[in-house]
């Protein structure tokens, strides 16, 4: 698929994209997403990168994480669901790492080599044109030690999960989508969950962008999952 046709997907459903996640997951996603925050190790005062930040719910938790001291580069080529994440940023009152919302392109980032100190990537990875630039970039601009946390929907290994989550997307999820008139925004999804690499797969692709510690943990049954990988200190590198 091509870069355009994602940044117009993303555009589009800005308006939905937050109560849809909560309709859809029944609120599940926020616990998902606090599971990559932990698995990213950010630690208060760090900089922090939040890939394909979208309406900012990852930014948003890793300013909270990395506090007043910290600081956040939250990334995404989609102006809308951009604007969407600084207008909800506003009503945060407990002490938050300054956000810094920049709109580039995650295999293209503007930043120099080793400038993160942790990483996270919310339903992102998938989406890219690129996986393999995409992780390259990751490791590129990640400090040697850094840890990143990449979570995104996976096909379970189970049948009849796989089963469910197929039928749930494409009997609850794009009916009611449609009804709004975003039909083919999120029929998109069960598709892109065919192309995209196995848990296993991915920490392969890991381990060749250049990152020699990759674990990939399944969450929700599988039907999500989180790939975690740092950035060696290995001076070869
Ligand atoms: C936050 C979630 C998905 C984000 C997301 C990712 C994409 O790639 C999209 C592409 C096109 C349109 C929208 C998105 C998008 O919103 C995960 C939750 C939302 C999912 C749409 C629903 C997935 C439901 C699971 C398959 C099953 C959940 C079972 C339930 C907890 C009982
Ligand atoms: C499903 S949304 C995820 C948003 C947010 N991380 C979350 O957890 O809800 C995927 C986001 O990735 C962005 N995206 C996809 N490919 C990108 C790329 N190459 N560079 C920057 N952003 C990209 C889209 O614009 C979209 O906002």
């Amino acid at each position: 698929m091509k870069k355009e046709r994602i940044q117009a997907i993303f555009n589009r459903i800005a308006p939905v994209y937050d109560r849809m996640n909560d309709q859809f997951s029944w609120g599940q996603h926020r616990i998902w997403k606090k599971m990559a925050i932990a698995w990213s190790q950010a630690q208060p005062g760090q900089t922090g990168l939040d890939l394909c930040c979208g309406s900012g719910d990852l930014a948003l938790l890793l300013a909270q994480r990395l506090g007043r001291e910290g600081q956040v580069f939250a990334v995404d080529f989609s102006c809308d669901q951009l604007a969407h994440a600084q207008r909800r940023e506003k009503p945060f009152t407990f002490p938050l790492a300054a956000i810094n919302w920049v709109e580039a392109d995650a295999l293209h980032l503007p930043f120099a080599d080793q400038t993160f100190d942790c990483a996270t990537m919310g339903y992102g990875l998938r989406n890219v044109i690129d996986i393999p630039s995409s992780l390259e970039e990751l490791h590129r601009v990640l400090k040697p030690g850094a840890t990143a946390a990449i979570l995104d929907m996976n096909r379970p290994n189970d049948p009849w999960l796989r089963r469910f989550q197929q039928w749930y997307l494409d009997s609850l999820v794009v009916p009611t989508a449609e009804r709004l008139g975003f039909k083919e925004e999120y029929a998109y999804i069960n598709p892109s969950l065919d192309q995209f690499p196995s848990g296993c797969q991915q920490v392969a692709l890991a381990r060749a962008a250049g990152f020699r510690r990759a674990s990939h943990y399944p969450i929700a049954g599988g039907m999500m999952g989180v790939l975690v990988v740092t950035k060696t200190v290995n001076t070869q590198q």
